[in-house]
C-alpha cells in the first residue's frame, strides 16, 4: 500500500503540491490526471523516492520513508519499478542489457539467471527474441515495452508509469494499456499511472485522481469521475481548453 499524508512540494519557493492525501491499495491501479505542469510527474518522483517532499510523509507498505537510511531506502526502491516518460533507455546498450541493468546492479543473480529473466520479461511485453536489438532500431511503442520489461525485471510490487502512451498511435496505446492491465493481473502489482489520455485512463484505472492547483480535486472510480459534478473535471475529461477560466465562468453563471 502507498500512503501520502499531507504531502507538499515546492520548487524554488513555487508551491507545486499542497497537502496531498492519497491512499493507493495493494493491487490497485491509480491513474493520475491533470493539466500540464500540475505536478503529476512530481508526485511519481516523490513516491519512488527520487525527490523528497518539502512537507508531509510517504508510507510504502506501512513504512514511513522519511528518516530511513540510504540502504533502507534502496531496499524500498527495489520493490518499485518505473516506466519513465520517453522510455529513458540506455541508447548504447542492447535491449537485453537494458532489461538486465537493474538486476546486474542490485542483485547477486548469475548471468544465466539474468538471461532467463530477460527472456521471460521480453516475452511478457511481446518482444521475445529482441535481446540483441539496439534501442535506436525500435519504434516508440517498442521502446515503451522494453522500458516496462526493465521496470518489472526484479518483480517489483509497485510499478509507476509516467505517460506510458505519450506519442503513440491509438493501436499501440491500446496495446500498452493491455500490458499495464496484464502486468497487474499476472504480477499482482500496485500501479500508479500518469496519463494525458483519457481513453487510457478509463481503460485501465481502478480509480482516478485529478490534480489541479496543487491539490487532488476529485478522486473515484471511472464511473464516479465520468459522473463528477465538478465542472473542472468535466472540462478536463472532455478535452475543453482553459478549464479554469471556463469553469469559473460557468460556476458564476450558475450552469
Ligand atoms: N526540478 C525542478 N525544478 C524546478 N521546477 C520544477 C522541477 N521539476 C518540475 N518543476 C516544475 O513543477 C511543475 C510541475 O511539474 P511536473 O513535471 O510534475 O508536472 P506534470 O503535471 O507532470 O506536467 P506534464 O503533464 O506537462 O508532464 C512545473 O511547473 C515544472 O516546471
Amino acid at each position: 500500500m502507498i500512503r501520502l499524508s499531507n504531502i507538499s512540494m515546492n520548487y524554488q519557493g513555487k508551491q507545486i503540491l499542497e497537502n496531498i492525501n492519497l491512499e493507493i491499495a495493494a493491487g490497485e491501479t491509480m491513474v493520475i490526471i491533470g493539466p500540464s505542469g500540475s505536478g503529476k510527474s512530481t508526485l511519481l518522483r516523490l513516491i519512488v523516492g527520487l525527490i523528497k517532499p518539502t512537507g508531509g510523509e510517504i508510507w510504502i507498505d506501512g513504512q514511513a520513508t522519511a528518516g530511513l537510511s540510504e540502504d533502507e531506502l534502496n531496499r524500498i526502491r527495489l520493490r518499485m519499478g518505473m516506466v519513465f516518460q520517453y522510455s529513458a533507455l540506455f541508447d548504447s546498450m542492447s535491449v537485453g542489457d537494458n532489461v538486465a541493468f537493474g538486476l546486474r546492479q542490485h542483485t547477486t543473480m548469475t548471468e544465466a539467471e539474468i538471461a532467463r529473466v530477460v527472456n521471460r520479461k521480453l516475452r511478457m511485453v511481446g518482444l521475445f527474441g529482441k535481446e540483441n536489438v539496439m534501442p535506436n532500431e525500435l519504434s516508440g511503442g517498442m521502446k515503451k515495452r522494453v522500458s516496462l520489461a526493465r521496470a518489472i525485471a526484479a518483480n517489483p510490487q509497485i510499478v509507476l508509469y509516467d505517460e506510458p502512451t505519450a506519442g503513440l498511435d491509438p493501436i499501440m496505446s491500446g496495446k500498452i494499456d493491455r500490458l499495464i492491465t496484464s502486468t497487474k493481473r499476472i504480477m499482482g502489482v500496485t500501479s500508479v499511472v500518469v496519463t494525458h489520455h483519457m481513453s487510457s485512463a478509463f481503460n485501465i484505472a481502478d480509480r482516478i485522481a485529478m490534480i489541479y492547483g496543487g491539490q487532488i480535486i476529485a478522486i473515484g472510480t471511472v464511473e464516479e469521475i465520468k459522473g463528477s459534478d465538478n465542472p473542472i473535471v468535466q472540462q478536463f475529461i472532455h478535452g475543453e481548453k482553459k478549464p479554469g477560466l471556463i469553469a469559473r465562468r460557468r460556476l458564476k453563471a450558475g450552469c
